[in-house]
Protein backbone atom coordinates (compact mmCIF):
# COMPACT_ATOMS: atom_id res chain seq x y z
CA UNK A 1 0.00 0.00 0.00
CA UNK A 2 1.64 3.20 -1.02
CA UNK A 3 -0.02 5.90 1.48
CA UNK A 4 0.05 9.87 0.44
CA UNK A 5 2.02 11.56 2.17
CA UNK A 6 3.23 15.44 1.71
CA UNK A 7 6.81 16.01 -0.37
CA UNK A 8 7.10 19.23 0.29
CA UNK A 9 6.52 19.42 4.02
CA UNK A 10 8.24 21.82 6.00
CA UNK A 11 8.75 22.79 10.32
CA UNK A 12 8.15 26.24 9.27
CA UNK A 13 4.85 25.75 7.85
CA UNK A 14 1.78 26.81 10.52
CA UNK A 15 -0.74 24.38 11.25
CA UNK A 16 -4.08 25.51 10.63
CA UNK A 17 -7.46 24.78 11.14
CA UNK A 18 -10.03 24.01 8.12
CA UNK A 19 -13.36 24.14 7.75
CA UNK A 20 -14.99 21.97 5.07
CA UNK A 21 -18.55 23.02 3.91
CA UNK A 22 -20.15 20.44 1.49
CA UNK A 23 -22.96 20.73 -0.63
CA UNK A 24 -24.65 17.66 -2.62
CA UNK A 25 -23.16 18.81 -6.32
CA UNK A 26 -24.50 19.50 -9.43
CA UNK A 27 -24.09 19.38 -12.97
CA UNK A 28 -20.74 21.23 -14.57
CA UNK A 29 -23.30 22.11 -17.42
CA UNK A 30 -26.95 21.96 -17.63
CA UNK A 31 -26.63 19.85 -21.19
CA UNK A 32 -27.18 15.80 -21.63
CA UNK A 33 -23.41 14.72 -21.28
CA UNK A 34 -23.00 16.72 -17.82
CA UNK A 35 -25.90 15.34 -16.33
CA UNK A 36 -25.47 11.97 -17.13
CA UNK A 37 -21.60 12.01 -15.43
CA UNK A 38 -23.28 13.79 -13.02
CA UNK A 39 -26.39 11.31 -11.92
CA UNK A 40 -24.29 8.48 -12.76
CA UNK A 41 -22.11 9.10 -9.85
CA UNK A 42 -24.78 10.35 -7.70
CA UNK A 43 -27.05 7.49 -8.12
CA UNK A 44 -24.21 5.06 -7.99
CA UNK A 45 -23.77 5.58 -5.09
CA UNK A 46 -24.59 2.93 -2.14
CA UNK A 47 -26.24 5.43 0.32
CA UNK A 48 -28.35 7.21 -1.95
CA UNK A 49 -29.89 4.31 -3.65
CA UNK A 50 -30.27 0.84 -1.47
CA UNK A 51 -31.10 -1.68 -3.82
CA UNK A 52 -28.94 -4.65 -4.82
CA UNK A 53 -26.08 -3.60 -6.71
CA UNK A 54 -26.09 -6.18 -9.39
CA UNK A 55 -30.11 -4.99 -10.16
CA UNK A 56 -29.47 -1.32 -9.76
CA UNK A 57 -26.60 -1.69 -12.01
CA UNK A 58 -29.00 -3.40 -14.79
CA UNK A 59 -31.55 -0.59 -13.96
CA UNK A 60 -29.64 2.61 -13.69
CA UNK A 61 -27.71 2.10 -17.07
CA UNK A 62 -30.44 0.25 -18.58
CA UNK A 63 -33.11 2.39 -18.08
CA UNK A 64 -32.49 5.48 -16.03
CA UNK A 65 -29.17 7.05 -17.44
CA UNK A 66 -30.78 6.64 -20.87
CA UNK A 67 -33.88 8.76 -20.32
CA UNK A 68 -33.07 11.18 -17.15
CA UNK A 69 -30.16 13.08 -18.12
CA UNK A 70 -31.83 14.73 -20.92
CA UNK A 71 -34.89 15.78 -19.10
CA UNK A 72 -32.81 17.54 -16.10
CA UNK A 73 -31.22 18.89 -18.41
CA UNK A 74 -33.53 20.55 -19.75
CA UNK A 75 -34.74 21.53 -15.95
CA UNK A 76 -31.26 22.95 -15.28
CA UNK A 77 -31.79 24.93 -18.24
CA UNK A 78 -34.27 26.70 -16.66
CA UNK A 79 -32.40 27.94 -13.20
CA UNK A 80 -28.70 28.36 -14.73
CA UNK A 81 -26.89 31.52 -14.46
CA UNK A 82 -24.55 33.72 -15.82
CA UNK A 83 -22.36 31.96 -12.99
CA UNK A 84 -23.43 28.74 -13.15
CA UNK A 85 -25.64 26.24 -11.22
CA UNK A 86 -27.17 28.47 -8.19
CA UNK A 87 -26.50 25.44 -5.82
CA UNK A 88 -22.83 26.09 -6.64
CA UNK A 89 -22.60 29.72 -6.30
CA UNK A 90 -24.30 30.00 -3.44
CA UNK A 91 -21.90 27.46 -1.79
CA UNK A 92 -19.51 29.47 -3.33
CA UNK A 93 -20.53 32.61 -1.68
CA UNK A 94 -21.53 30.90 1.68
CA UNK A 95 -17.69 29.62 2.14
CA UNK A 96 -16.41 32.68 1.34
CA UNK A 97 -18.53 34.91 3.86
CA UNK A 98 -18.13 32.68 6.38
CA UNK A 99 -14.30 32.99 5.87
CA UNK A 100 -14.92 36.54 6.64
CA UNK A 101 -16.84 35.74 9.84
CA UNK A 102 -13.76 33.47 11.57
CA UNK A 103 -11.57 35.57 10.35
CA UNK A 104 -13.03 38.56 12.82
CA UNK A 105 -12.19 36.13 15.44
CA UNK A 106 -9.04 33.67 14.44
CA UNK A 107 -7.03 35.34 11.91
CA UNK A 108 -5.96 33.16 8.82
CA UNK A 109 -5.19 30.47 11.80
CA UNK A 110 -8.85 29.54 9.86
CA UNK A 111 -9.07 28.58 6.48
CA UNK A 112 -12.74 27.84 4.98
CA UNK A 113 -13.26 26.25 1.55
CA UNK A 114 -15.81 24.47 -0.09
CA UNK A 115 -16.82 21.12 -1.47
CA UNK A 116 -19.24 18.94 -3.31
CA UNK A 117 -20.28 15.16 -2.54
CA UNK A 118 -20.70 14.54 -6.36
CA UNK A 119 -19.21 16.42 -9.62
CA UNK A 120 -16.73 19.46 -8.67
CA UNK A 121 -14.73 20.49 -6.77
CA UNK A 122 -14.58 17.08 -5.44
CA UNK A 123 -13.81 16.50 -1.96
CA UNK A 124 -10.70 14.81 -2.66
CA UNK A 125 -8.98 17.49 -4.14
CA UNK A 126 -10.11 19.62 -1.78
CA UNK A 127 -8.81 18.28 1.01
CA UNK A 128 -5.96 17.75 -0.70
CA UNK A 129 -5.03 21.37 -1.08
CA UNK A 130 -6.56 21.59 2.52
CA UNK A 131 -4.28 19.31 4.15
CA UNK A 132 -1.08 19.99 2.05
CA UNK A 133 -1.17 23.49 3.16
CA UNK A 134 -0.87 22.90 6.61
CA UNK A 135 -4.41 22.12 7.66
CA UNK A 136 -3.56 19.60 10.69
CA UNK A 137 -7.58 20.35 12.66
CA UNK A 138 -10.20 19.76 10.51
CA UNK A 139 -14.16 20.69 10.65
CA UNK A 140 -16.40 18.83 8.01
CA UNK A 141 -19.53 20.43 8.22
CA UNK A 142 -22.43 18.98 5.04
CA UNK A 143 -24.62 21.51 4.50
CA UNK A 144 -27.48 19.51 5.75
CA UNK A 145 -29.26 20.54 8.43
CA UNK A 146 -31.24 17.52 8.81
CA UNK A 147 -29.16 13.83 9.17
CA UNK A 148 -29.85 11.44 6.69
CA UNK A 149 -27.59 8.46 5.71
CA UNK A 150 -28.05 9.28 1.79
CA UNK A 151 -26.59 12.95 2.53
CA UNK A 152 -24.68 13.49 5.72
CA UNK A 153 -23.83 9.89 5.65
CA UNK A 154 -22.52 9.69 2.66
CA UNK A 155 -20.18 13.30 2.50
CA UNK A 156 -18.31 11.32 5.63
CA UNK A 157 -17.99 8.02 3.55
CA UNK A 158 -16.08 10.39 0.83
CA UNK A 159 -13.76 11.80 3.44
CA UNK A 160 -13.10 8.72 4.77
CA UNK A 161 -12.68 7.11 1.79
CA UNK A 162 -9.94 9.61 0.59
CA UNK A 163 -8.39 9.14 4.11
CA UNK A 164 -8.03 5.54 3.95
CA UNK A 165 -4.93 6.74 1.14
CA UNK A 166 -3.79 9.58 3.68
CA UNK A 167 -0.29 9.10 5.63
CA UNK A 168 -1.03 11.54 7.87
CA UNK A 169 -4.92 12.44 8.79
CA UNK A 170 -5.72 15.90 10.57
CA UNK A 171 -7.38 15.68 13.92
CA UNK A 172 -11.32 15.58 12.99
CA UNK A 173 -14.63 16.89 13.58
CA UNK A 174 -17.74 15.49 12.12
CA UNK A 175 -20.89 18.04 12.54
CA UNK A 176 -23.61 15.60 11.53
CA UNK A 177 -26.34 17.72 11.74
CA UNK A 178 -27.89 20.85 13.11
CA UNK A 179 -31.84 20.84 12.84
CA UNK A 180 -32.55 21.86 15.98
CA UNK A 181 -29.37 24.67 16.44
CA UNK A 182 -30.88 27.66 17.69
CA UNK A 183 -28.85 29.94 15.26
CA UNK A 184 -30.04 27.97 12.54
CA UNK A 185 -33.48 28.31 14.00
CA UNK A 186 -33.47 31.85 14.54
CA UNK A 187 -31.72 32.19 10.94
CA UNK A 188 -34.90 29.93 9.32
CA UNK A 189 -37.33 32.36 10.98
CA UNK A 190 -35.78 35.82 10.28
CA UNK A 191 -35.88 34.85 6.76
CA UNK A 192 -39.70 34.04 7.22
CA UNK A 193 -40.60 37.15 9.02
CA UNK A 194 -38.80 39.46 6.64
CA UNK A 195 -40.55 37.64 3.97
CA UNK A 196 -43.85 38.29 5.64
CA UNK A 197 -43.22 41.90 6.29
CA UNK A 198 -42.82 42.29 2.34
CA UNK A 199 -45.52 40.14 1.24
CA UNK A 200 -48.05 39.76 4.45
CA UNK A 201 -48.74 36.54 6.23
CA UNK A 202 -50.36 33.01 4.35
CA UNK A 203 -53.42 30.93 5.67
CA UNK A 204 -50.96 27.92 5.80
CA UNK A 205 -46.73 27.71 5.58
CA UNK A 206 -45.54 24.89 3.98
CA UNK A 207 -42.50 23.56 4.97
CA UNK A 208 -41.13 21.42 2.29
CA UNK A 209 -37.91 19.12 3.01
CA UNK A 210 -36.02 17.05 0.16
CA UNK A 211 -37.99 13.12 0.56
CA UNK A 212 -36.25 9.97 1.10
CA UNK A 213 -38.02 6.15 0.65
CA UNK A 214 -39.99 5.36 3.83
CA UNK A 215 -37.62 1.94 4.58
CA UNK A 216 -34.71 4.40 5.20
CA UNK A 217 -37.37 5.59 8.71
CA UNK A 218 -38.38 2.35 9.42
CA UNK A 219 -34.71 1.20 9.07
CA UNK A 220 -33.46 4.05 11.81
CA UNK A 221 -32.74 6.96 9.94
CA UNK A 222 -33.26 10.05 12.23
CA UNK A 223 -34.21 12.38 8.80
CA UNK A 224 -37.67 12.27 8.78
CA UNK A 225 -37.88 12.93 13.17
CA UNK A 226 -34.95 15.61 12.11
CA UNK A 227 -36.81 17.45 9.62
CA UNK A 228 -40.29 17.07 11.61
CA UNK A 229 -38.27 18.74 15.22
CA UNK A 230 -37.31 21.90 12.39
CA UNK A 231 -40.52 23.03 11.58
CA UNK A 232 -41.92 22.78 14.80
CA UNK A 233 -38.67 24.83 16.20
CA UNK A 234 -39.09 27.01 13.44
CA UNK A 235 -43.15 27.55 14.00
CA UNK A 236 -42.33 27.90 18.00
CA UNK A 237 -40.05 30.82 16.98
CA UNK A 238 -42.73 32.58 14.80
CA UNK A 239 -45.25 31.79 17.22
CA UNK A 240 -46.96 29.98 14.78
CA UNK A 241 -49.71 27.44 16.13
CA UNK A 242 -50.51 23.48 14.88
CA UNK A 243 -52.78 24.33 12.30
CA UNK A 244 -50.93 27.17 10.59
CA UNK A 245 -48.31 24.89 9.61
CA UNK A 246 -47.69 22.09 7.38
CA UNK A 247 -44.55 19.48 6.85
CA UNK A 248 -44.37 17.87 3.51
CA UNK A 249 -41.49 15.98 1.00
CA UNK A 250 -40.86 16.31 -2.20
CA UNK A 251 -38.71 15.60 -4.64
CA UNK A 252 -39.87 11.83 -5.11
CA UNK A 253 -37.61 9.57 -6.97
CA UNK A 254 -38.32 6.27 -8.32
CA UNK A 255 -41.60 3.72 -7.59
CA UNK A 256 -40.88 2.83 -4.11
CA UNK A 257 -42.96 4.53 -1.40
CA UNK A 258 -41.09 8.20 -0.39
CA UNK A 259 -41.53 9.45 3.18
CA UNK A 260 -45.47 11.41 3.37
CA UNK A 261 -46.75 13.91 2.76
CA UNK A 262 -46.27 14.49 -0.90
CA UNK A 263 -45.51 18.03 -1.32
CA UNK A 264 -46.93 17.89 -4.86
CA UNK A 265 -50.15 16.10 -3.65
CA UNK A 266 -50.77 18.32 -0.71
CA UNK A 267 -50.70 21.20 -2.94
CA UNK A 268 -53.27 20.13 -4.97
CA UNK A 269 -55.80 19.07 -2.40
CA UNK A 270 -55.00 22.43 -0.15
CA UNK A 271 -57.81 24.33 -2.13
CA UNK A 272 -60.44 21.82 -1.51
CA UNK A 273 -59.80 22.17 2.12
CA UNK A 274 -60.65 25.92 1.42
CA UNK A 275 -56.88 26.77 1.63
CA UNK A 276 -55.84 29.05 -1.34
CA UNK A 277 -52.88 31.72 0.35
CA UNK A 278 -49.84 29.55 0.68
CA UNK A 279 -46.47 30.19 1.28
CA UNK A 280 -43.63 27.26 1.20
CA UNK A 281 -39.98 27.06 2.55
CA UNK A 282 -37.68 24.52 2.39
CA UNK A 283 -35.75 24.39 5.73
CA UNK A 284 -33.55 21.56 4.48
CA UNK A 285 -31.75 23.17 1.45
CA UNK A 286 -29.22 25.29 2.55
CA UNK A 287 -28.71 26.82 -0.97
CA UNK A 288 -31.60 27.39 -3.66
CA UNK A 289 -31.28 24.76 -6.34
CA UNK A 290 -33.12 23.26 -8.93
CA UNK A 291 -35.25 21.36 -6.35
CA UNK A 292 -36.35 24.65 -4.47
CA UNK A 293 -36.36 27.09 -7.55
CA UNK A 294 -37.91 24.94 -10.40
CA UNK A 295 -39.75 22.02 -8.46
CA UNK A 296 -41.41 24.77 -5.73
CA UNK A 297 -41.16 28.05 -7.60
CA UNK A 298 -42.70 26.75 -10.49
CA UNK A 299 -44.19 22.98 -10.74
CA UNK A 300 -45.40 22.89 -7.43
CA UNK A 301 -46.91 26.58 -8.05
CA UNK A 302 -48.38 25.42 -10.84
CA UNK A 303 -50.46 21.82 -9.36
CA UNK A 304 -51.56 24.66 -6.92
CA UNK A 305 -53.30 27.21 -8.67
CA UNK A 306 -54.53 24.98 -11.35
CA UNK A 307 -56.04 23.08 -8.21
CA UNK A 308 -57.97 26.20 -7.17
CA UNK A 309 -55.46 27.92 -5.30
CA UNK A 310 -55.45 31.80 -5.00
CA UNK A 311 -51.75 33.18 -4.00
CA UNK A 312 -48.86 31.25 -3.94
CA UNK A 313 -45.34 31.97 -2.90
CA UNK A 314 -42.17 30.52 -2.50
CA UNK A 315 -39.90 31.90 0.41
CA UNK A 316 -35.74 31.74 -0.59
CA UNK A 317 -33.59 29.33 1.10
CA UNK A 318 -30.89 31.14 3.53
CA UNK A 319 -28.20 30.93 1.26
CA UNK A 320 -25.55 33.29 1.64
CA UNK A 321 -27.82 35.84 4.25
CA UNK A 322 -26.26 37.48 7.04
CA UNK A 323 -28.18 35.63 9.44
CA UNK A 324 -26.98 32.02 7.66
CA UNK A 325 -24.25 32.84 7.81
CA UNK A 326 -23.96 34.16 11.51
CA UNK A 327 -25.59 30.61 12.43
CA UNK A 328 -22.73 28.47 10.71
CA UNK A 329 -20.02 30.80 12.21
CA UNK A 330 -21.56 30.56 16.05
CA UNK A 331 -21.81 26.31 14.48
CA UNK A 332 -18.13 25.62 14.13
CA UNK A 333 -16.84 27.95 16.55
CA UNK A 334 -18.39 26.13 19.20
CA UNK A 335 -16.75 22.84 17.41
CA UNK A 336 -13.19 24.49 17.94
CA UNK A 337 -13.81 25.48 21.52
CA UNK A 338 -11.23 22.75 22.96
CA UNK A 339 -8.38 23.33 19.76
CA UNK A 340 -6.38 25.57 21.28
CA UNK A 341 -5.50 27.55 17.62
CA UNK A 342 -1.82 29.17 17.47
CA UNK A 343 -0.59 27.31 20.44
CA UNK A 344 3.15 28.34 20.96
CA UNK A 345 3.11 30.12 17.93
CA UNK A 346 6.03 32.01 19.11
CA UNK A 347 8.04 28.78 20.11
CA UNK A 348 7.38 27.19 16.85
CA UNK A 349 8.49 30.19 15.05
CA UNK A 350 11.86 30.55 16.91
CA UNK A 351 12.55 26.67 16.38
CA UNK A 352 11.46 25.84 12.96
CA UNK A 353 14.60 27.05 11.32
CA UNK A 354 16.74 24.70 13.31
CA UNK A 355 14.16 21.83 13.05
CA UNK A 356 14.22 22.33 9.40
CA UNK A 357 17.93 22.20 9.28
CA UNK A 358 17.93 18.81 11.55
CA UNK A 359 14.97 17.53 9.00
CA UNK A 360 17.35 18.20 6.30
CA UNK A 361 20.19 15.89 7.95
CA UNK A 362 17.96 13.05 8.37
CA UNK A 363 16.46 13.15 4.77
CA UNK A 364 19.50 14.37 2.50
C1 LIG B 1 -31.43 18.24 1.17
C2 LIG B 1 -31.30 16.94 1.27
C3 LIG B 1 -31.37 15.94 0.20
C4 LIG B 1 -31.76 14.63 0.39
C5 LIG B 1 -32.17 13.98 1.70
C6 LIG B 1 -31.71 13.99 -0.89
C7 LIG B 1 -32.03 12.65 -1.12
C8 LIG B 1 -32.14 12.06 -2.38
N1 LIG B 1 -32.07 12.66 -3.65
C9 LIG B 1 -32.25 11.76 -4.65
C10 LIG B 1 -32.26 11.99 -6.05
C11 LIG B 1 -31.98 13.24 -6.66
N2 LIG B 1 -31.80 14.45 -6.03
C12 LIG B 1 -31.48 15.41 -6.96
C13 LIG B 1 -31.18 16.73 -6.72
C14 LIG B 1 -30.92 17.29 -5.45
N3 LIG B 1 -31.05 16.67 -4.22
C15 LIG B 1 -30.68 17.54 -3.21
C16 LIG B 1 -30.69 17.29 -1.84
C17 LIG B 1 -31.09 16.10 -1.21
N4 LIG B 1 -31.30 14.90 -1.82
C18 LIG B 1 -30.28 18.76 -3.85
C19 LIG B 1 -29.75 19.96 -3.11
C20 LIG B 1 -30.45 18.61 -5.23
C21 LIG B 1 -30.26 19.68 -6.29
C22 LIG B 1 -28.91 19.68 -6.94
C23 LIG B 1 -28.75 20.81 -7.91
O1 LIG B 1 -27.86 20.65 -8.78
O2 LIG B 1 -29.43 21.84 -7.91
C24 LIG B 1 -31.45 14.80 -8.26
C25 LIG B 1 -30.98 15.48 -9.55
C26 LIG B 1 -31.95 16.29 -10.26
C27 LIG B 1 -32.86 15.45 -11.11
O3 LIG B 1 -32.37 14.76 -12.01
O4 LIG B 1 -34.04 15.46 -10.79
C28 LIG B 1 -31.79 13.45 -8.09
C29 LIG B 1 -31.87 12.38 -9.16
C30 LIG B 1 -32.43 10.49 -4.00
C31 LIG B 1 -32.64 9.19 -4.74
C32 LIG B 1 -32.38 10.70 -2.61
C33 LIG B 1 -32.53 9.78 -1.45
C34 LIG B 1 -32.27 8.57 -1.35
FE1 LIG C 1 -31.88 14.74 -3.97
FE1 LIG D 1 -36.68 17.34 -8.34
Amino acid sequence: MDYRGYAGFSHAQKDKVGVLITNLGTPDAPDTPSLRRYLKEFLSDPRVVEVPRLLWWLILNGVILRIRPRRSAAAYKTVWTERGSPLLFHTKDQADKLQQALAQDYGDDVVVRFAMRYGSPAMADVLDEMLSSGVRKLVLLPLYPQYSGATSGSTFDALAQDFLKRRWLPDLRFISHYADDSGYIDACAAQIEAFWQQHGKPEKLIFSYHGVPKKYLTQGDPYHCQCHKSSRLIAEKLGLGKDDYLTTFQSRFGREEWLKPYTDKTLQELPSLGVTNIQVFCPGFSADCLETIEEIGEENREYFIEAGGKKYAYIPALNATPAHIEALAALVKRELHGWQLSHHEAERQQQATAREQNYGKLTN
